[in-house]
């Protein structure tokens, strides 16, 4: 069942999702549903109130992202550069490739807007959630209205895995990385493509940054990873 239709049902047999008592926060996490077109209205008339949280990466990264992850359930899928283009002679992105369009931030988000308030998305910059941790669950925590429980003395990063893991100081229980799946290495693309890809997205990533208030800087990244 797609899973947009799992929240759906969950909502509407409520004794499947788990009761929420006073003082108590339900979360609920779906990759898809930010890129689902029904979704924001299906969600608006079962909570008005939700909060929403968006983690958002790169665009060019999470493109090539999601094809590493595809790729390494079906490896014998055309290359990158072939999927990415209608006509790469002509530079033309096939921006009906799934991998490419959930990257078109801007659109996705103005479907959301015409239901919920600015104020009730949080988005996490998915560079800074690698790089300070700690710093983006503070904002998490007070969007929230959390007490910040979860700070620096919660990470350390972990040169195997390359990113931060997660220690609870509070009992010994041994620190927790992310899975296999999570952080793996891309494979080479044409830096020509790169360049192609970040062309392409500018436009929609600076409508993004006006949409939110929040500048992401992915045009001054260097690599793609
Ligand atoms: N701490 C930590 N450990 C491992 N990975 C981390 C971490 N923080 C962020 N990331 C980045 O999360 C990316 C995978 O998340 P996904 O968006 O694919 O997850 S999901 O769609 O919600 O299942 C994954 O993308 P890839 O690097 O392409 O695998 C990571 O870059």
């Amino acid at each position: 069942m797609h899973r947009l239709n799992c929240l759906a049902v969950l909502f509407e047999r409520e004794n499947v999702m788990p009761k929420t008592l006073e003082g108590q926060i339900t979360m609920e996490k779906t990759p898809s549903y930010f890129v689902t077109n029904e979704a924001p209205r299906r969600i608006h008339s079962m909570a008005k109130d939700i909060k929403l949280i968006v983690v958002v990466r790169n665009p060019v990264t999470r493109a090539i992202s999601d094809y590493t992850q595809t790729l390494s359930k079906k490896p014998e899928i055309p290359t990158f550069e072939v999927l990415a283009f209608k006509n790469r002679t002509l530079g033309l992105i096939d921006a009906s490739w799934s991998a490419i369009r959930i990257g078109i931030y801007a659109l996705h988000l103005e479907n959301w807007l015409q239901y919920f308030p600015l104020s009730q998305i949080l988005f996490v910059s998915g560079e800074r959630l690698i790089v300070d941790p700690a710093g983006e669950m503070a904002k998490v925590q007070d969007f929230l209205g959390l007490k910040r429980v979860v700070t620096e003395k919660h990470f350390y990063f972990n040169k195997t895995k390359g990113f931060p893991c997660l220690k609870k100081p509070e009992d010994s229980s041994a620190p927790r990385c992310l899975g296999k799946s999570k952080g793996r290495t891309h494979p080479r693309i044409d830096p020509d493509v790169i360049h192609r890809l970040r062309k392409f997205y500018k436009p929609f990533n600076m409508m993004f940054y006006q949409m939110t208030g929040q500048d992401f800087q992915w045009e001054q990244e260097e690599g793609d990873k």
